[in-house]
């Protein structure tokens, strides 16, 4: 028995194998060349079969997943043997370049072309990518790349996973996930947490991990366990077992009736049909760099009114909120971002691209007015990345100029919440961005694992910030309108991670924030443990987290006095 410790993001405790996603396949050399031992035919026949061995696992793969993971894994079957990816690479092998180095050349050219139809054919770029990594891990007898096939349930374990093994992920097979990198805003925690899997990440000695070793995976304390004992099994079998949670009503309420709104978190209009059918009261979030991330070019205004609307029309009557483009950093988007900055996540990002790409912002506006302007959505308008009072105006200034009413902001920036009142005053409503408000708080990439314990938002530095935050919108309402009977309400939502933590949540409702934006997989969770508690609960839970000196103190004061997680496994 060894137990290694990381950070737990999801929680859940399982127990079941271990299996390790290879390494990324590396580039053939530039300049290979097949040998006197081959021929030009000899070649081609060796990438043929090469390229049918892939289909035919492509193919048995997709046989046995589910949902999108199945459909997926059957698109990139067909693009393995497509004639036109073959009969690129066979002009380079003409020319004497050998099989896996031509394979590579043809899957860039194929997948450059693709980018450049646009639309549906770009779309397609990632599977003739991931497919040509595929064909030369086959030719020089590496393991093939991505979530590895197995036809039993494993636990997944991984230095990091990227987005775009998401699609493959079949939730059926992968019932738990460890990784040695990442942290809790990372793609594996995000990941697993929309699909209800317990993780732990941040676990530096999952790398010493083997194929086959039985773990036991507890999500909630971030404790993985190799080769278990009773105690584990028993606690693995108690969480099969467990109260399953009732899905979510549909109203975000506390014990007495204190109304939060529990909202969703979505990057396109299939994530926001599958949030309306999940509860979701509304959009406290719609990523719209989501829906045109990997574009080199500014998306036309035709497509951002269709992609929007497409969300809109989830949620006729509710209210959606909609973030401006946040490019940069961890979400580039070639035409707005310059790659080459020393420091991108301090640099020239979300609101701050208005400055170095005029135009693209007020083109964005205009398109979600127009989309907004076609359906009954109550639409919401942020812009993230705002530092200052300035920026907050400017924002409101150009929301009002193409008709939209409701501009807001996201508090992301420790600026940002220390000036709140002041920033409140200038717009309608803000969104607490506790991803990047920890990042920056605790000056700590949120991309690395390495600093995952610094980048957690029990921090108690990150919860005064919050609370601070809260205040200052306070503030700014009877300060906004001294002659009116009642003030203008300034929301202020969380739309973070954090938000989907349950624990977390009712902490947030305590220090006064009015609205939870999550993963839709949260709802249940989240709105099960609110129900359990009145709003005077909550304030005393926020005020033993903000008294806490330390994330882990904080955590475990707080979970202690929610027995209610214990029972639900949570
Ligand atoms: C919600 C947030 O935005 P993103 O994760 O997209 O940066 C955040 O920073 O908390
Ligand atoms: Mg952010």
């Amino acid at each position: 028995m060894r137990t290694i410790k990381g950070i737990g993001v999801s929680a859940g405790r399982v127990l079941g194998p271990s299996l390790r996603m290879p390494p990324p396949v590396p580039e053939p050399e530039a300049d290979a060349r097949f040998g006197a031992d081959s021929t030009v035919d000899g070649e081609k026949a060796r990438l043929k079969d090469a390229a049918e061995e892939v289909r035919a696992d492509l193919r048995h793969r997709a046989e046995t997943a589910s949902g999108d993971a199945k459909a997926v894994l059957d698109a990139t079957a067909m693009m393995a043997t497509d004639p036109m990816l073959l009969k690129a690479a066979g002009k380079h092998i003409n020319a004497g370049m050998a099989a896996d180095r031509a394979i590579w050349e043809a899957g860039l050219e194929v997948a450059a072309m693709l980018q450049s139809l646009g639309g549906y054919m770009a779309e397609r770029t990632q599977d003739v990518l991931d497919v040509r990594a595929r064909i030369v891990a086959e030719l020089d007898g590496l393991p093939a790349p991505g979530i590895p096939a197995s036809d039993t349930p494993f636990i997944l374990v991984a230095e990091e996973l990227a987005p775009a093994d998401t699609a493959t992920l079949d939730p059926a097979k992968v019932i738990g996930l460890v990784t040695s990198g990442g942290g809790p805003q990372s793609h594996t925690a995000i990941l697993a947490r929309a699909l209800g899997l317990p993780a732990v990440v941040g676990a530096p000695d999952a790398d010493s991990l083997s194929d086959g070793t039985e773990l036991y995976v507890d999500g909630a304390t971030g404790t993985v366990v190799a080769e278990p004992g009773a105690s584990e099994r028993e606690a693995a079998s108690k969480y099969a077992s467990r109260v399953s949670l009732p899905p979510f009503s549909g109203t975000g309420t506390t014990s007495d009736g204190h109304r939060v709104p529990l909202l969703a978190n979505v990057g396109s209009g299939k994530d926001a049909k599958a949030a309306a059918a999940a509860g979701a009261e509304g959009i406290g979030l719609l990523r719209t760099e989501f829906c045109f991330l990997g574009r080199d070019s500014e998306p036309t205004q035709e497509e951002q009114v269709t992609a929007y609307g497409a969300v809109f029309e989830a949620f006729p009557g509710r209210k959606v909120v909609v973030r401006t483009l946040d490019a940069g950093a961890d979400k580039p988007l070639p035409f707005l971002t310059d790659a080459t900055e020393p420091n991108p996540a301090l640099g020239v990002r979300g609101f701050r691209t208005d400055r170095s790409s005029p135009g693209v912002l007020g083109r964005q506006l205009e398109a979600i007015a127009i989309a907004a302007g076609a359906h009954e959505a109550d639409v919401w308008v942020m812009a993230p990345m705002i530092s200052t009072a300035e920026e907050a105006a400017d924002f409101a200034v150009q929301c009002t100029g193409a008709g939209l009413a409701m501009p807001g902001v996201m508090i992301e920036v420790p600026a940002a919440a220390l000036m709140a009142e002041a920033v409140l005053s200038r717009v309608r409503f803000a969104s607490l961005g506790t991803n990047d408000l920890t990042q920056y708080t605790m000056a700590a990439d949120r991309q690395l694992g390495t600093l995952a314990t610094l980048n957690d938002p029990w921090q108690p530095a990150v919860l005064q910030l919050i609370g601070r935050t809260v205040e200052g919108a306070r503030a700014a309402e009877t300060a906004a309108e001294p002659g009116q009977a009642t003030a203008a309400i300034k929301n202020v939502g969380v739309c973070g991670e954090a938000a989907a933590d349950p624990a977390l949540a009712v902490v947030l409702t305590g220090l006064g924030v009015n609205t939870l934006s999550m993963t839709p997989r949260a709802l249940a969770s989240v709105g099960a443990v609110l129900a359990t508690v009145s709003l005077a609960e909550a304030q005393d839970l926020a005020s033993v987290a903000l008294s806490a000196h330390t994330a882990a103190e904080a955590r475990s004061a707080v979970r202690s006095r929610l027995p209610v997680l214990e029972e639900l496994g949570l």
